[in-house]
């Protein structure tokens, strides 16, 4: 059986919700780029046999060095990504050749690698598996006028992350799918739900953040700086 695992980390976005001039995956956390940290993650893992680096079309280059500088052996290729996060994930996709795929973003530095481990050997029973935590929220449906049309059972909601891991051919049988009909999801486990295969939920970490807005950037350096007193 070949349980060979690549990585597709995305990092072609622009970060309009940051609003830094500098995208935001290449701020330094402390002493190095976001999307270094990430990076070091996956390829210190003996599980992951190659990482597949997305970025944006005028980015190619100083990744390129940077994943020389800080040895990031893993890395077969840096490629330029598309306008939408799915079009970057589905260009990095046709850079993979193993058998399984875990998407992840650049900009979700702390993810643990225990549950890596986890979401990767749940797809292997499964099929498909992301991680994910439950909402600690009460969440309502709002509509357009800001007025509270629902509120859906809190039970059953989970705040999605990455990684999302997959058998490659199912993921690109879906990709290909949703641009046949047009469909654009904010993440890929969407596309593989409607074309009725099962995906799993692991139980992740609430730290395992998406770097999006500024008060990410306090929290990730309060967490930065947690890590170094550890
Ligand atoms: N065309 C895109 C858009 C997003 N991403 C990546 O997908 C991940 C999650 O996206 P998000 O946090 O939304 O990043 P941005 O698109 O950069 O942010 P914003 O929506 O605020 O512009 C990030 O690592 C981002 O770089 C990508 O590779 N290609
Ligand atoms: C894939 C993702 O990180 C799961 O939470 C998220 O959906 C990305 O969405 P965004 O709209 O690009 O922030």
């Amino acid at each position: 059986m070949d349980n060979s695992l690549g990585i597709v980390i995305v990092s072609a976005g622009k970060g309009s919700r940051m609003g830094t001039l500098e995208s935001k995956q290449y701020l330094l956390l402390q002493d190095k780029p976001i999307l270094i940290h990430t990076l070091e993650v996956f390829n210190s893992m003996p599980q992951v046999k190659e990482i597949v680096l997305v970025t944006g079309q005028d980015d190619v280059r100083r990744v390129q060095e940077w994943v020389h500088e800080y040895k990031m052996d893993k890395v077969i290729k840096v490629i330029p990504g598309g306008s939408e996060r799915q079009h970057s994930v589905y260009q990095g996709l046709l850079e993979i050749g193993t058998e399984w795929v875990m998407i992840h973003d650049g900009v979700r530095p702390f993810v643990d690698q225990a549950d890596i481990e986890a979401c990767y050997q749940m797809a292997l029973r499964t099929g498909a598996a992301v991680l994910a935590v439950p909402v600690k929220d009460t969440i309502k449906q709002v509509d357009g006028s800001g007025i509270i049309v629902a509120t859906p059972d809190r039970q059953s909601l989970w705040a999605i992350q990455t990684p999302q891991t997959f058998r490659v051919s199912d993921l690109l049988r879906s990709h290909q799918e949703a641009q046949r009909s047009g469909f654009v999801g904010t993440d890929d486990s969407m596309l593989v739900e409607r074309m009725g295969i099962p995906v799993a939920v692991v139980k992740g970490s609430y730290s395992n953040i998406k770097i999006t807005t500024p008060d990410d950037l306090e929290y990730a350096a309060f967490i930065e700086i947690r890590k170094g007193e550890g």
